[in-house]
């Protein structure tokens, strides 16, 4: 079997498997700064999903970067193997029927594009979501530190400071976390869901 004729195969038993099962499952891809609100919005939708009976998985970047990204660093090449690498499992997950969300920076249009392409490719739903916290704002709540250690001089190649972040043009939702609460934050993105027929 050639090469494309095995993509062609992979596709096709993708798209048979995405309609097989009957829950719809999609990626839920939160992209944006450090400290944008990405996590905190993934984990408290995720709390209210699946109270309402919802399969859901968060695929956490840090935890990721422990395990299935071990070693990979933030070159430009590295950061797009990790978005590859995770769109792969999501795409995975969400054929068979789970709703995944993945708080990742994802800075590279490039690199959201090819998990675009490759759910599209498979019939697997996904939703792109820019938390669209402003620098600024990242800078002061500085979950991790990660601001404060790069203007000390201790870090770069920080995104959004000295690392490039390259914004969604046209994302299905653009959440601006500086002037709402988690709970809202949240509710906007469940009600995307909802109308959608994904949640
Ligand atoms: N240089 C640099 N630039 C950006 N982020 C950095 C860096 N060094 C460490 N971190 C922390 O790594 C966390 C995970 O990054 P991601 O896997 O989401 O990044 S990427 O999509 O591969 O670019 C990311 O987590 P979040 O803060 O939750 O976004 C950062 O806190
Ligand atoms: N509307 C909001 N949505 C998400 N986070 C918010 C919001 N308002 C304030 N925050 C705070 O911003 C911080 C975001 O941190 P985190 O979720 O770890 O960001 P990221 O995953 O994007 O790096 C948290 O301390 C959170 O409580």
């Amino acid at each position: 079997m050639t090469a494309a004729q095995r993509e062609s195969a992979r596709q096709e038993r993708a798209q048979r498997e995405s309609q097989e099962n009957h829950v719809s499952g999609a990626t839920v891809w939160l992209t944006g700064l450090p400290s944008a609100g990405k996590t905190t919005i993934a984990y408290e939708l995720a709390g209210r999903l699946r109270a309402e009976g919802r399969r859901v998985e968060v695929l956490d970047g840090d935890e990721i970067r422990d395990f299935l990204s071990a070693g990979l660093g933030f070159s430009r090449a590295d950061r797009h193997t990790n978005v590859q690498r995770i769109g792969f499992v999501s795409e995975l997950l969400a054929r068979n029927g789970v709703l995944v969300l993945v708080p990742v920076i994802a800075p590279f249009a490039d690199s959201r594009e090819a998990v675009r392409a490759r759910h599209q490719a498979a019939g697997t739903g996904y939703v792109e979501v820019h938390v669209a916290t402003p620098v600024e704002v990242c800078s002061v709540r500085d979950v991790k530190g990660l601001y404060a250690k790069q203007a000390a001089g201790e870090i770069s190649g920080l995104t959004g400071v000295d690392d490039p972040y390259e914004e969604p043009e046209s994302p299905d939702l653009r959440i601006e976390s500086q002037d709402q609460t988690v709970r809202e934050s949240a509710a906007a993105l469940h009600a995307l869901l909802t109308e959608r027929g994904l949640a």
